[in-house]
């Protein structure tokens, strides 16, 4: 928790960039002028001239020089608190404190000094109003953005729309695929809309509410409540509850936040996404499959990428540095790929695609005999996707058994010959009582060459981490690409913001390199290289096998994994209470990316331009150069890590950073400690979490001791339940047991290891015969509490919105016939649109005119700043416009 704060807190602290950008903001806006607005004796007006400052504001070099002078000038003196205390504006106050703050205390290792003019003025009263406020109803903006996604505003493809002087601003455009809004569904809007920008909008469903359930998966059992009653009896509460207090239910997948919110305790993210409704899918209306690629020549912008598939086109495996790293790996001829968790296989297809590009050669020959084999494993429904999207684009490959898919559930790895494990943004969805196991199994399963790649971010810490070369005696060195703040700033959030969704969404978390390395070496693996891509906090790493920590009966318990967890509930229940959704029409959510049975991970293949667009034409053949007429490709810019041989130089670790514990097997391999303690049966946990009175959502935790917490799974404790229908896909719903596939493939494979082969008998897997009742009791799924309830029937559900085209209309322009939909309109178009139609309360452009900015670029930074507030009012007119829309 110290440490998830320290991030949280990290990701929020100001940085210079971002008060560069507060006061570019507030400058334009005249606001700063007021700080020129201040007399004392601490500016010494011989050293310095407020007036061009003054009368030059907008210029952000200006302002922030202005501001490094007023520090200058009060530099040896107390009066610089005088001489901000004289600030009329109270966001000038906020600004400057914030400033002093982050000059003076840039460093989280800084003493907090009570008389520090920087720690005096954030107690003016204003700041900490300010900024409580601002932190505090920060919610509003996923919400609000949630709205804008549903609401399917008009886009610039709407004839009528620039026909109305309407046009997208700088913010609306980031969602605005420039396609007709009635011709095209909310999905396909959105999966031309590029970067993360549309993804990080179809976050705020799921993984809003989940958030918002922190606090009761933190602390369980209504520890809070014990806490909070009387002194004395909250001392002993605080003893009993330490474990839970400390470790909360942190490392179980099925109790995270997002459990909390959904009511669906038992149950990981991944089986709720498998087998729960299939939001909006009434009985008998069909449910289209996701686009699983691209139509040829629908280039579009690109994909909407998933925050956790990089940020700022590095793609993960696709980035450039990443395919040089890649590359590097040297993986011969014939070689065999297996991509763990693979979704649908589209970082297999870069690879396939980028190595076809750096022969020059078809993809076809680039994999098949000779050339590099894929084995993509997934859950049942991901393979399906994925072998139907290979299928599509290029079924040669599948046909000749170059790539293939197999059902898989991590344990145990059934492939013994691989080159390469490649996971690529899962081990960040596990906590590392899982994680671990997940690693230890590729470990068992590895040949003595082979590598393992992770791709994740690397998580920096808030200040700086010296873990580096020679660390514990390892060759690793890390290189940034390019170097960042200290203290990180906006740059670095969406990793912190990452590591906290993975928190709501599974207990898992983004991994500082200290503890990749660490948890890495607990099963077997050294890395030996860190990658990562220019101006990327996305990392790949390099490991090798090394001898295993831990003795096989560990091993053995290890185990299992999320077999033991994520079994999907018999059948699903798609489509239930939606009867009555009556001549509601439906509209496709806009590809909430969780909504996918690979929450995240990508629904269409890459094209082979996309590759090369990905490699930027750096890939380092491993055969025979560039030949050809196309110009030799740029030097990769990524700076690549030096891996060292020398001997290991200590550092002194960074006070934040993980340090192993002292009953580590070897002072080289810290962290995992394996439980002792049993944990209880299936049925008997069961019967300890349900039998009681169920007085909240989840029933409180038994009390359990850390090392129970991090025991891993056992192995397979009970068969699963056959996997439910797809609900991406219903016309190709799974039949149980599997059917082998022409590669041979089957859903069930027999561990390799010994102990866990004598496991695996010990629990046979279902027969369609004999049914087994499920581990995990049914839950039924219930709408978070934040959830909107519409009248007369519950029209929403997790993913998948229903709308009426009314609802649309009145979104799209308040020219839907209900009452309140033109005011909507205009309030949401304020958000969208520069408003040169007609005026209103939120009319942005009304607003220049009455300032006389006119159509000053003023403007755009105008609506930007009112976002907040826009959207607010937006959605709580969206609210009002769409139960009249029900109506
Ligand atoms: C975040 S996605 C990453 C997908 C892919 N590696 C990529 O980079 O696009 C995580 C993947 O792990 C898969 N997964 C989850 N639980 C699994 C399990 N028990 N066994 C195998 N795969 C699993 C999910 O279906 C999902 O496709």
């Amino acid at each position: 928790m110290t440490l998830c704060a320290t991030r949280a807190t990290s990701a929020s602290y100001p940085s210079w960039a971002q008060l560069l950008t507060v006061w570019d903001s507030l400058s334009r806006r005249n606001i700063g002028g007021g700080l020129c607005d201040i007399e004392g004796p601490g500016l010494d007006r011989r050293n310095f001239n407020p007036r061009p400052f003054l009368w030059r504001p907008a210029l952000l070099g200006d302002a922030f020089n202005y501001i490094e002078a007023v520090y200058a000038a009060d530099s040896d003196t107390q009066d610089g608190q005088f001489l901000f205390a004289r600030l009329r504006n109270p966001a000038a106050v906020a600004l400057c404190s914030q400033l002093q703050l982050s000059r003076r205390s840039s460093s989280l290792d800084a003493p907090y000094d009570p008389t520090s003019t920087a720690e005096q003025l954030t107690a003016h009263p204003t700041v900490p109003y300010l900024t409580l406020c601002d932190a505090g109803m920060g919610y509003h903006l996923p919400s609000c953005l949630r709205v804008l996604e549903l609401a399917h505003p008009p886009s610039a493809g709407d004839a009528p729309y620039p026909a109305r002087g309407h046009a997208a601003n700088r913010i609306s455009s980031l969602v605005d695929s420039g396609k007709p809004c009635a011709s095209s569904s909310l999905k396909t809007k959105y999966a031309s809309v590029g970067d993360a920008d549309a993804s990080a909008v179809a976050a705020t469903d799921e993984l809003s509410k989940s958030s918002a359930y922190l606090t009761d998966a933190v602390f369980p059992g209504n520890a809070r409540l014990y806490l909070a009653s009387s002194a004395s009896s909250t001392l002993l509460i605080f003893v009993a509850f330490i474990p839970i207090l400390v470790m909360g239910d942190g490392n179980d997948p099925t109790r995270a936040p997002f459990n909390y919110a959904f009511g669906c305790g038992g149950v990981g993210y991944f089986a709720w996404l498998v087998g729960g409704e299939r939001s909006g899918a009434a009985p008998g209306r069909s449910v289209s499959v996701p686009a699983l690629g691209r139509k040829d020549g629908e280039e579009g912008r690109g994909r909407a990428r998933a925050p956790w598939e990089g940020d700022g086109g590095d793609g993960g495996l696709g980035g450039a540095g990443a395919g040089v790293a890649w590359l590097q790996l040297g993986i011969p001829r014939g070689s065999v790929v297996v991509d763990v968790g693979g979704g649908i296989g589209s970082t297999s297809m870069l690879l396939a695609s980028a190595h076809a590009e750096v022969d020059e050669i078809p993809l076809t020959l680039v994999t098949g005999s000779g050339g590099l084999r894929f084995v993509i494993q997934d859950q049942p429904v991901v393979v399906e996707m994925g072998e139907q999207a290979w299928r599509a684009k290029c079924p040669e490959l599948l046909d000749s058994g170059a790539v293939r898919f197999q059902v898989h559930d991590f344990f145990p790895q059934p492939v013994t010959d691989a080159a390469v494990f490649l996971l690529r943004v899962v081990l960040h969805d596990w906590p590392d009582a899982f994680a671990h196991p997940i690693l230890l199994c590729l470990r068992e399963a590895a040949a003595p060459h082979a590598k393992l790649a992770l791709a994740d971010f690397v998580l920096p810490l808030a200040c700086v981490d010296d873990f580096g070369v020679g660390e514990g005696g390892m060759d690793v060195q890390v290189e940034d690409a390019e170097k960042m703040l200290a203290n990180l700033g906006k740059a670095s959030a969406n990793a912190y913001w990452m590591d906290l969704t993975m928190q709501v969404t599974f207990n898992g978390q983004e991994r500082t390199l200290r503890e990749i390395v660490a948890l890495a070496l607990t099963a077997g693996w050294k890395v030996v290289r860190v990658t990562k891509a220019s101006g990327s906090l996305f990392g790949h790493i390099i490991a090798v096998p090394i001898a295993l920590p831990v003795s096989p009966q560990r091993r053995a318990r290890a185990g299992s994994g999320s077999a033991f967890f994520d079994v999907p509930r018999a059948g699903g229940t798609a489509g239930a209470g939606n009867a009555e959704v009556g001549e509601m029409e439906m509209v496709e959510r806009a590809s909430s990316r969780c909504g996918t049975p690979t929450f995240g991970s990508r629904v269409d293949l890459p094209s082979v331009a996309e590759a090369r667009a990905r490699f930027g034409g750096g890939v380092v053949g491993t055969r025979r150069p560039f030949v050809g007429s196309r110009a030799p490709p740029p030097p990769p810019p990524l700076k690549q890590t030096v891996v060292l041989t020398g001997p290991p130089v200590r550092k002194k670790p960074s006070p934040l950073s993980v340090a192993p514990p002292p009953s580590s097997p070897s002072p080289n391999l810290p962290s995992y400690r394996p439980a002792t303690s049993p944990r209880p049966p299936p049925a008997q946990q069961h019967q300890q979490q349900y039998a009681s009175p169920i007085t909240r959502r989840i029933p409180p935790a038994p009390l359990r001791t850390q090392s129970q917490q991090l025991q891993p799974p056992a192995l397979s404790p009970v068969p699963r339940q056959p996997p439910p229908p797809s609900p991406m896909s219903p016309r190709l719903s799974l039949s149980h047991p599997p059917t082998p596939t022409p590669q041979g493939n089957t859903l069930r494979q027999v561990p390799s290891s010994p102990v866990l082969k004598q496991s695996y008998r010990q629990h046979p897997q279902p027969s369609p015969s004999s049914p087994v009742p499920s581990r995990i009791p049914a839950l039924t799924r219930r709408a978070s509490h934040a959830q909107l309830q519409l009248p007369q029937t519950e029209l929403r559900k997790r993913s998948g919105s229903i709308v009426t085209p009314s609802m649309v209309r009145a979104a799209a322009g308040g020219e839907s016939g209900l009452g309140g939909g033109h005011a909507y309109g205009h309030g949401l178009g304020s958000l969208l649109l520069h408003g040169r139609a007609s005026g209103g309360a939120l009319d942005f452009g009304a607003r220049r005119r009455q300032r006389g900015d006119g159509d000053s670029e003023g403007g755009d930074i105008d609506d930007e700043l009112s976002v907040e507030v826009c959207v607010a009012r937006a959605a709580a007119r969206a609210v009002g416009a769409c139960s009249r829309g029900a109506d």
